[in-house]
């Protein structure tokens, strides 16, 4: 019997980089009207796919040229908002499908975090997930009091320690609730009990002053692929949230994760990785494709600049005429900076000591930022087969999140009718829900 693939729709770009008016598109409604998430939410669950997720940053992008304008003008992730009240909205006309939302270690308090999390755990029935990241982005940074970005090693050291007071925070209530009638008593003060966390980073008292929360703690993703982001994940994730690379990339990947769990003290097996997939699915190949042609018309090149350097925390509006890739991945990393896919992607395609000139690079920029370059598109059967192929090259664990639409809702929808019947067919994906909470559904992936 073939392993069942996890799905993960990711609705963190829907209605920006210009998707909002491609054909497809809702018209009269936009970003972020409630109903449109209602709507995403039943059609997910239709199609039984494990979770809605969404990415976030908590700026506007302002590394290209020093400024907002740019990402202002044409939408460059930008508008955005705490997906957490619309994940409670879409948690109301759904039942089974779960949530996972973003958060920054590197500027958030784990105590307010660990708190709101279990709030929506309680909310939601048990159906949450918290993708935390470390965040390259110098506008999110310069919002919580950062003149620079965090030195990229401290940045994991302080997500370990947040993610180690997030779950001592969780612990320290389990089990606590009686709500006995007739003694009156409330809770069990034995299961109540202080943390008294004194960190590098943190000083947390504790206990959270909550009632435990149906999963007790929501399952814990991360995304970070550095070799120290994937030590950090090693500690603690229950599935990781790997990047979209070519497929002999993810194998590394695969391979990189599963020996630092193993020096974690951890069983591969058990945790899968979710690889990021912008995919198209229409009724035929052609259509798919001729639809892809889309996401090159939908932002100016400058509009990639600024999504980029954002993502990057370097500001590509200053790059040399000409250039190596090494010497900019150089250059970025001593900026603080994180060389992102893109810098990897070209180096691995055309060499590290390949020359470069400016306009190729935001040529190719415009390709990589619209996800043009890296977007699967083709008939149900193309993307069934392409994803077989990924899910067993990298272990059979985990599955896809995907996203990036052209255009919601009908990118969603023509996933439901189309692809996941397609792979449902091939023993690949659960036909009905059986667990009550994200961790169970995360779990069913055997008949
Ligand atoms: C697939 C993926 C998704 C990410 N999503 C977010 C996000 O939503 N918000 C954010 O601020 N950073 C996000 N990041 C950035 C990571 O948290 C991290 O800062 C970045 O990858 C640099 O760390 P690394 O060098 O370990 O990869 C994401 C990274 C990856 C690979």
């Amino acid at each position: 019997m073939p392993k069942r693939m996890n799905l993960g729709f990711d609705v963190s770009y829907i209605a920006m980089d210009g998707r909002w008016r491609t054909p497809g598109s809702w018209v009269g409604r936009t970003f972020p009207d409630v109903e449109m998430y209602e709507e995403i939410a039943r059609i997910a669950e239709r199609g039984c796919f494990d979770l809605i997720f969404s990415g976030d940053g908590t700026g506007i992008p302002s590394t290209w040229e020093g400024s907002t304008d740019t990402a202002v003008e044409w939408g460059i992730t930008w508008p955005r908002q705490d997906l957490n009240p619309l994940m409670v909205a879409m948690s109301r006309v759904t039942r089974h499908v779960g949530f996972g939302i973003t958060y920054a270690s590197t500027f958030m308090h784990p105590y307010y975090v660990a708190r709101l999390m279990n709030s929506l755990d309680h909310i939601t029935g048990g159906r949450m997930a918290l993708n935390v990241v470390t965040s390259t982005r110098l506008a999110d940074a310069a919002n919580f009091g950062f003149d620079a970005l965090m030195e990229h090693g401290a940045r994991y050291d302080r997500m370990e320690e947040f993610i180690e007071v997030c779950q001592r925070l969780w612990d320290s209530v389990q089990g606590a609730m009686v709500w006995d009638r007739a003694t009156g008593q409330v809770g069990d003060p034995a299961k109540v009990r202080p943390i008294d966390h004194e960190g590098r980073f943190f000083k947390v008292k504790g206990p959270l002053n909550t009632p435990p929360s149906p999963q007790g703690r929501p399952i814990l993703v991360q995304a970070g692929g550095s070799p120290r982001g994937l030590k950090a994940a090693a500690q603690f994730v229950d599935v990781a949230f790997g990047e979209n690379m070519s497929l002999d990339l993810q194998v590394r990947q695969r391979a990189s994760l599963d020996q630092a769990l193993l020096a974690a003290g951890r069983d591969p097996a058990g945790v899968g990785i979710l690889w990021q997939k912008p995919l198209i699915v229409a009724e035929t190949g052609e259509e798919a494709r001729r639809r892809r042609e889309a996401l090159l018309t939908m932002i100016p090149r400058e509009g990639a600049g600024a999504y980029l350097s954002h993502n990057s925390g370097y500001d590509f509006a200053r790059l040399p005429p000409r250039f190596t890739l090494q010497a900019l991945n150089e250059e970025i990393a001593a900026s603080h900076a994180t060389p992102v896919g893109i810098v990897h992607q070209l180096a691995h395609r055309f060499g590290a000591s390949t020359e470069m000139t400016r306009e190729e690079f935001l040529d190719y920029g415009l390709r990589y930022a619209t996800h043009y370059e890296t977007t699967e598109a083709g008939s149900a059967k193309e993307m069934a087969d392409h994803l077989e192929e990924a899910f067993e090259a990298t272990g059979s664990r985990g599955g896809f999140m995907i996203g990036h639409p052209v255009a919601m809702p009908r990118d969603l929808v023509d996933l439901v009718d189309f692809l996941i019947p397609e792979l449902q067919r091939r023993g690949r994906f659960r036909h009905r829900y059986t667990g009550a909470t994200l961790r169970e559904t995360l779990a069913d992936t055997l008949d």
